[in-house]
């Protein structure tokens, strides 16, 4: 049963909740939380310290990552909203990235909530493409979207 506190990512099945943008077990990873508002997905993240490119501002890759994992958990929480269905409802839509482009618009501080807002512009088949802002205070400094495509059960064969 999926509650208004649950994030999507509270939902993936243990086998998928690894990964270093968004899995809930993965200690060492950015363990992203999203969560719908309206018809918009968000993610609120801090940086570290040593997410540091030039002193004071995010390394892009980080900018990168949270915009994939963003992405492709707004992309499955889309997939179920369209099927009328629960979050953690059987048989699980798991999606990975095709394709990942990202506009650097603005350098991002590091000392500050970062907000991301994910908008679902196309549900085609097996196919989802995400378009996701980044804000620190108020302020768009990156965008990026993102082609999510449901996991093949042949995946990594
Ligand atoms: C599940 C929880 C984990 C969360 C993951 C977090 C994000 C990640 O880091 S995932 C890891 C990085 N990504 C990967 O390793 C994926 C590697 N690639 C693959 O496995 C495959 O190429 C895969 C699954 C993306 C697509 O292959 P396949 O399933 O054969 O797709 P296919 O049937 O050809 O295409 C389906 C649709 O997606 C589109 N598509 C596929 N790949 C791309 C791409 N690279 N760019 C744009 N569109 C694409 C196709 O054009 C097609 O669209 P349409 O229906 O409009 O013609």
């Amino acid at each position: 049963m999926t509650t208004s506190d649950d994030a999507f990512q509270d939902h993936y099945p243990e086998n998928v909740a690894q990964c270093y943008g968004c899995g809930r077990l993965n200690e060492h990873g950015h363990r992203i939380r999203t969560c719908w508002d309206g018809d918009e997905t968000v993610t609120r993240f801090r940086p570290e310290p040593y997410h540091t490119s030039v002193p004071g501002f995010a390394y892009g890759g980080l900018i990168a990552s949270l915009i994939d994992c963003h992405s492709t958990g707004s992309a499955a929480a889309a997939m179920y909203r369209q099927a009328g269905r629960d979050m953690d409802s059987q048989p699980p839509f798991r999606f990975v990235t095709g394709s990942l482009h990202v506009d650097f618009l603005k350098p991002t501080p590091l000392e500050c909530e970062l907000e991301l807002r994910g908008q679902i512009k196309e549900i085609k088949g097996r196919k989802v493409v995400v378009t996701t802002s980044v804000l620190a205070d108020g302020v768009v400094t990156a965008r990026g979207e993102v082609v999510a495509v449901q996991m093949p059960d042949s995946f990594g064969s």
